[in-house]
Formats: structure tokens, sequence, C-alpha cells
């Protein structure tokens, strides 16, 4: 089995006197896309938020590649390859969609997030854009503003900008929340180009039993803070504390 490029160990967060996630320890391996379940307030995001930096825990390491990242702010997460999808974070609204895709690849080239720059490196950076516009299929809208989307394509512009950043780790939180049935296969389409990429590490919050049966080579579920099972779909779907826990719970939409 090959190294985990990301653990936890011992994961807890308090706020006050409620513990959000509870002692979580667990190892993510590259080539693995691990899907998260649980019912509402289970702890999902709260587990991510410190995983991406967000949060901050009370105990326990967050470690990536052997390197401990555990009170490294976002920005440098993402320097060591955490990479997670947010809604429209570092997004231009005003600007193209390709002028987006291409400044997340000079910021990922280490040129950082500045609109102007040489003519030579524009065209070589615009290059590469291009190859993220072509892989998330959105080179009909490559010169629309980005705020004028469909929600639809913006969901596929936060993947490009994801993709762009090149980073090892990759973090969706309910990739097709608010998204249309016809518009939700593409985003799972490109999340599965990107688990076929088997340098690749995935983590996937989500609610939707299609998806999590599409996707997921694991589940973790989480209850109220604590690890409850982890391991391959059918075996994690077809034990009976998940059953009572989670399946039966009216948060999971089959
Ligand atoms: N900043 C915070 N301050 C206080 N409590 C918080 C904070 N963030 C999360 N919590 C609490 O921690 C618990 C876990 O919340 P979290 O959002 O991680 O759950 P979740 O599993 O992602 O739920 P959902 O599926 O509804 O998104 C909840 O009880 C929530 O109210």
């Amino acid at each position: 089995m090959s190294q985990p490029s990301l653990s936890t160990s011992g994961l807890t967060i308090r706020f006050g006197g409620h513990t959000a996630v509870n002692d979580v320890t667990v190892d993510f391996r590259p080539g693995e896309l691990t899907v998260i379940v649980g019912p509402n307030g289970a702890g999902k995001t709260t587990f991510f938020n410190m995983i991406s930096g967000q949060l901050l825990p009370t105990a326990g390491t967050v470690l990536k590649d052997g390197i401990d990242i555990t009170r490294m702010a976002p920005s440098a997460r993402a320097k060591h390859g955490i990479g997670r999808a947010f809604q429209l974070t570092n997004l231009f609204p005003r600007l193209s969609v390709l002028e987006n895709i291409r400044l997340a690849v000079q910021a990922q080239s280490g040129d950082g997030w500045r609109f102007f720059t040489r003519v030579g490196r524009l065209t070589e950076l615009t290059a590469r854009a291009e190859r993220y516009l072509e892989a998330t299929r959105l080179e009909a809208v490559a010169h629309r503003e980005a705020a004028l989307l469909p929600h639809g394509d913006q969901r596929k512009l936060e993947v490009a900008l994801l993709m762009a950043m090149e980073p090892d780790i990759y973090m969706f939180d309910e990739p097709t929340a608010g998204m249309s049935l016809d518009h939700a296969p593409d985003v799972l389409e490109l999340i599965a180009g990107i688990k076929a990429d088997r340098s690749k590490t995935v983590l996937l919050v989500e609610h939707k039993m299609d998806v999590v049966r599409a996707l997921a080579d694991r589940i973790i579920v989480l209850h109220n803070g604590e690890l409850l099972a982890d391991g391959p779909p059918a075996e994690v779907m077809a034990s009976q504390i998940v059953r009572d826990v989670y399946l039966g719970h009216a948060g999971a939409a089959a």
C-alpha cells in the first residue's frame, strides 16, 4: 500500500462545551477517492475546515506527506498541495472565464495573482489555462464574464481553478449542491477524471447517495463528530450501525 498523502491523528475541535469533531484518526492515499458522509451536524465540514486550515483543532494533528501542517494558514497549506473547492472564492467576477483560469495558473507558477504580466509569459500562461478550459469543457464560455455564467458552469469553473492550482489533495464539499440534474453529471465526470489520475487524493463530502455510489472507493462515516465507520462502500453501507444512524436518517437522500 502506498504511503498516506494526508493523515489526521486524534483530530478534535471543541466549540465551547460542544465537541464537533472528536479524536478522528484517518489516513488518505493517492489514487483513492474517499467520501465523507454523516447526518447533518455530524462534523463533516468542520473536519474539512481543519484539513484546509479554516479552523485550527483543539487537539490532534494533520500531516501532508509527513509534514505537520496542523497550524499552517490555508495559503501555506495550498502551497503544500491541499486544494479545496470553494464556491466563488478566488474568482474575479468581472473577468472572463479564461482570465480567471489564467490568474490561477499564474498564482500556481509563483507569479502571484497580478493581472498584468509580460507578453511572452502571458502567452505561455494562457496556453496552460486553455488546457484546463478544455479539460472542464468550458471553451464555449471562455470569454464570458465569470459572474454571468449559469450556476452549473460556475461550479465547473471552480473545478478548473482548483485543477489549475495543481494540488495533490482535492477537497470537494457537496460539489453538486444547488445544481440542476442536467449539470451534475458534468461536475461528477470531472471529479472522476481527477480520481483517474492515480497520483491525486480526493476527498468529498456528500449527502447524495447516488453520487457516493458512483464515485467512492471508500466511505468514512462521521456521527456526532466521531468516526463511526471507514471502509469499502459495500461494507460500510451494509453495516448495521451505519444503517441505524445514517442511512435511515432523513439527511441521507437516497
Ligand atoms: N464555528 C463554529 N462555532 C460553533 N459551533 C460550530 C462551528 N462550526 C461548526 N459548529 C458545530 O459543529 C457541529 C458540526 O457542524 P458541521 O457543519 O461540521 O456538520 P456537517 O456534518 O458538515 O453538517 P451538514 O451536513 O449539515 O453540513 C454542528 O453542531 C455545528 O453547529
